[in-house]
């Protein structure tokens, strides 16, 4: 498959600051890929790097094939959408999403001809002759996508578009978005600190932590094989329990014994368990593996209710069903389903794979 987008040991140092360590990316042509990574892991400036709006270091990068570390933003024909709309005050919807075209001087009868396009896409027809007074957050937001999907660019970059809406323009927005994305069929690269926008629209996430990438893949593949504690504890709500053990054998740990299904251990060696909260299961058959342990904690959250276990000297959370009614104090057997665990080697934080 050809590359779209290609970041090669890209380096980029702020003063003191590493922003980016020896970054690489490799975006495949007409990918969601989305970027995410906590405040201050590189995103934007990974963006801004490719975009050629910052100059790494050390490093390349190539789009389709061709070397563009050099070349101007201009140059590069990518469109960047931003946090915040920067929409023109004085014009109408329709003035803003036209004015990349307006300014490359094209025909009336083609620009109208873009306008209708982009607004049918993003449905924003009834909207064209408001001005940003006049439009909600949501709104010009997709004013503000408009502007860049007029411009059919090599490939779009945005960052974090969807931070300022609130929770339901955002979930209307994570469809909107992976719905054009489909109909364009170009490369989007997208930036968030949100695992729920990351999970739901990505075709590819890159995991980034302090300016370098933790693991790339599906995002299936980076919830059910993390590669490491860090990516396994930062990906999912709630986080990964984890718990210390030894490994041989069986992972034995404070108070609890479980068979070892199948991780490639040679002698024995200290590591951390890993099992997510809907991994466990309170109600417990007879014959499984099962940790035990004692209520310490019980959050009823709707949709469902979190017990918090104690087990040993440590804590685990279940996930349970809304209806369950767990005491304070009472001892509990949680099972566990052994094919979705995880181990991680306690020195080097990497996931140790099934032999
Ligand atoms: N122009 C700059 N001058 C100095 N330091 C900067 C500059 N731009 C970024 N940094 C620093 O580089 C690091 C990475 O910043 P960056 O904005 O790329 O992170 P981010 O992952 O996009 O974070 P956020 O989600 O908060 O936007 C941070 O420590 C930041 O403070």
């Amino acid at each position: 498959m050809t590359s779209a987008i290609v970041a090669t040991g890209i380096s980029k140092s702020f003063g003191d600051v590493e922003a980016l360590k020896a970054l690489e990316l490799d975006i495949p042509e007409g990918a969601f890929f989305v970027l995410l990574g906590p405040s201050g892991a590189g995103k934007t400036t990974t963006l801004r790097v490719i975009a050629g709006l910052e100059t790494p270091d050390t490093g390349t990068v190539h789009l389709t094939g061709i070397d563009a570390t050099k070349a101007t933003p201009a140059e590069r024909d990518l469109a960047m959408v931003f946090q915040s709309y920067a929409l023109y005050p004085k014009q109408t919807a329709a003035e803003n999403i036209a004015s990349p075209l307006r300014a490359r001087k094209l025909p009336k009868s083609e620009i109208d001809a873009q306008l209708k396009r982009v607004s049918e896409l993003l449905h924003i027809e009834e909207l064209l002759n408001r001005y940003p007074t006049q439009m909600s957050g949501g709104q010009m937001q997709r004013v503000a996508l408009g502007r860049a999907l007029v411009r059919d660019p090599r490939a779009f970059l945005m960052d974090e578009p969807l931070t300022n809406l609130d929770l339901k323009l955002r979930v209307e927005m994570r469809t909107e978005l992976t719905r054009i994305h489909r109909s364009l069929g170009r490369t989007f690269l997208y930036v968030t600190n949100d695992q729920v926008e990351a999970m739901s629209m990505a075709d590819q996430v890159a995991v980034l932590r302090e300016g370098t990438v933790q693991q790339v893949g599906s995002a299936t593949e980076i919830y059910d094989h993390p590669a490491n504690r860090w990516v396994a504890t930062f990906v999912g709500s709630p986080r990964m329990n984890l718990l210390k053990c030894t490994a041989n054998g069986r992972l034995e740990g404070d108070g609890w014994t479980l068979p070892n299904p199948g991780f490639g251990i040679q002698g024995e060696r200290p590591a951390l368990f890993g099992v997510r909260s809907e991994d466990l299961s309170l109600d417990v058959r007879e014959e499984s593996a099962s940790l035990a342990g004692k209520v310490y904690a019980v959050e009823p959250l709707g949709d469902r209710t979190l017990v918090d276990v104690e087990i040993g000297d440590q804590r685990v959370i279940i996930k349970a069903a809304p209806t369950a009614s767990f005491k304070i104090g009472e001892e509990v057997r949680a099972s566990v389903d052994l094919d979705r665990v995880h181990l991680f080697d306690a020195d080097t934080e990497s996931a140790i794979a099934r032999a």
